[in-house]
């Protein structure tokens, strides 16, 4: 699946103010330590690309933040309280990961159409989702011929269904071409405007807008495993 989900959607959640602090943040994998002591805090309306060399823990930082990965040690808070495991039901989060969970029964339109009504968004969602990342002509064809590019545009289409404050982007940019980067580029400060908080992994520096940047290289527990990637 594209999108993790905890939540009923909420008309409100994008037009708030969220913060998500990270600290003291561990993570192992398969036992062995990525990174360590991560610290960092994110407000409504940031972007925080995420940089590093393979293996530096970028996709399990992501991971970690949308639940599917438990932290080794450390906290996540969203709005000052526990984003994972505690009292509160966390928001529904926008998560796009390395695969793009394509349906290969369903048209692009149909596939859309899904997640809008899962969602419980309105239908028009699903055009404008096709329109925004240059698939409407491509709207009848099957998720099962699409190229990677095509297929990476329809994940990140998907993101437009979601009532979300947090957007979490594993390596968004593969396979896409200048005007599908534009296009996920104005879809990225759209969101930004209405108050939401990106965070995206990237090894592709073309991101000349006021974003931040965590390099998670500094957070190496063991950097000799990183020596490949530098
Ligand atoms: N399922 C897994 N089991 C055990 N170790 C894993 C698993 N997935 C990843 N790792 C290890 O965790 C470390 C961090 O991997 P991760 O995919 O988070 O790095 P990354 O910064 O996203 O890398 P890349 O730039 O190559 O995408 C790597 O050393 C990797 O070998």
């Amino acid at each position: 699946m594209n999108a993790a989900e905890h939540a009923p959607p909420s008309q409100e959640t994008s037009r708030q103010t969220h913060r998500l602090e990270v600290t003291a943040l561990d993570c192992l994998r398969g036992g062995w330590p990525v990174f360590g002591g991560l610290e960092f805090k994110v407000e409504g309306g940031e972007l925080l690309l995420l940089t590093g060399p393979n293996g530096s823990g970028k996709s399990s930082l992501l991971r970690i933040l949308a639940g599917f990965l438990p932290p080794a040690a450390g906290q996540i808070l969203w709005d000052g309280v526990p984003l994972h495991g505690g009292e509160e039901e966390p928001p529904t989060l926008g998560y796009v990961g390395h695969r793009n969970a394509l349906k290969g029964s369903l048209t692009l339109r149909e596939d859309l159409a899904f997640w809008a009504r899962f969602h419980g968004r309105p239908a028009h969602l699903a055009e404008e989702a096709l329109a925004a990342f240059g698939l409407a002509s491509l709207a009848e064809r099957s998720g099962r011929i699409l190229s990677s590019g095509q297929a990476r545009r329809l994940a990140l289409a998907r993101l437009k269904l979601i009532d979300t404050p947090l957007w979490l982007l594993d390596e968004p940019l593969v396979g896409l071409d200048q005007s599908a980067i534009t296009a996920l580029r104005n879809e990225i400060e759209h969101y930004r405007g209405e108050g939401g908080i990106v965070l995206l992994a990237t090894h592709q520096d073309i991101w000349p807008l006021d974003e931040r940047r965590l390099d998670l290289r500094d957070h190496a527990v063991s950097p000799d495993a990183l020596e490949a990637g530098t």
